[in-house]
């Protein structure tokens, strides 16, 4: 088995409304996937799906080798999962107690590393999660996602509700843990420049639809932007209509360009409509995943 995650054709729809359409998605086993996209476009769906919260309408789908829709429950104990809401209900328990209770759902619970975890993200073990703020309450979802050492980690935006400090706390505990495990991860955010150091695959959804999954190096090795001298009126040629996915021109000053496929093709184009191109850099992977969600037309 070489991939963690693998979908075909996958559908949902709610009611007549589809969510997800033919999604193809498939994560290496243990890579690091980004899973950006726009709002609404079907990130929550298809992580709910990968374990069975959710039941997918049509299509296929494989999470360690298992189909979660036969085998919701052996897929779960072997993934560690982050929901976008922070709302667990038993509110009258303690923290402490339901650690204890979701601990008692996992053979692979590490006592030691859940107590670790606590310390570092200041989990208060004898308070009710009733009364826990939405940041303090995402700390304590952390802590039982990642205390049973999971093969899969899905994680729908995991930092969001936390103060900056524990946010960085949290991004160094996703690093080391990955790291350390070798599992593999969805990670689900808008806060793409966080998981720029942590993720080396990308996949982005649109309405639905996945637009890219590849690799973060491939994708940003294949965009650049490129600031020209060029004379006044000048304009992309025609040629190089597909590779562009931006042109910025703004009074008195140079052309930048946003392409997108191999500089070593690109440049005798612009060298031929009397352009020179002054400085070729690279994209971060933000502005990355902006470029690709612009680059094509909604669907
Ligand atoms: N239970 C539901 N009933 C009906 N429609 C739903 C339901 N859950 C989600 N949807 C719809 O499915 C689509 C995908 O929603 P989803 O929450 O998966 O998107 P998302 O990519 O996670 O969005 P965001 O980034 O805004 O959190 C949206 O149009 C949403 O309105």
């Amino acid at each position: 088995m070489d991939s963690a995650i693998k979908t075909s054709a996958l559908t949902k729809r709610y009611g007549h409304h589809r969510a997800l359409t033919d999604v193809d998605f498939s994560v290496p086993e243990g890579a690091v996937c980004l899973l950006a996209g726009t709002n609404g476009a079907g990130k929550t769906t298809l992580l709910r799906i990968l374990i069975n919260l959710e039941r997918r309408t049509t299509g296929a789908c494989e999470v360690l080798g298992l189909d979660p829709a036969c085998n919701g429950a052996a897929v779960r104990a072997q993934v560690g999962f982050v929901s976008e809401t922070t709302d667990w209900g038993y509110g009258w328990l303690r923290v402490g107690e339901m650690l204890a209770h979701v601990a008692s759902y996992y053979p692979s619970w590490d006592r030691q590393y859940a107590l670790h975890l606590v310390q570092i993200l200041d989990v208060r073990m004898e308070r009710r999660l009733k009364a826990l703020s939405k940041g303090q309450r995402r700390c304590v979802q952390i802590v039982a996602a990642l205390a049973h050492r999971p093969q899969l980690l899905l994680l729908d935006e995991p930092t969001d509700g936390l103060d900056p400090l524990v946010r960085d706390r949290t991004l160094r505990l996703f690093t080391e843990h990955t790291a350390d495990t070798g599992c593999t991860a969805v990670v689900s955010t808008h806060l793409v420049s966080e998981v720029a150091q942590l993720a080396d695959h990308v996949a982005i959804l649109r309405s639905g639809a996945m637009l890219h999954q590849e690799p973060v190096e491939r994708m940003l090795g294949e965009l650049h932007r490129l600031e020209l001298d060029a004379p006044s009126g000048w304009s992309a040629p025609s040629e190089l209509q597909t590779a562009v996915l931006r042109q910025d021109h703004a009074i008195g000053r140079s052309p930048t360009l946003l392409v997108t496929g191999q500089l070593a093709l690109i440049q005798p184009l612009i060298t031929k409509s009397g352009a020179t191109i002054r400085h070729a850099g690279r994209l971060d992977l933000s502005e990355a995943v902006v470029a690709r969600l612009r680059s094509e037309p909604k669907s």
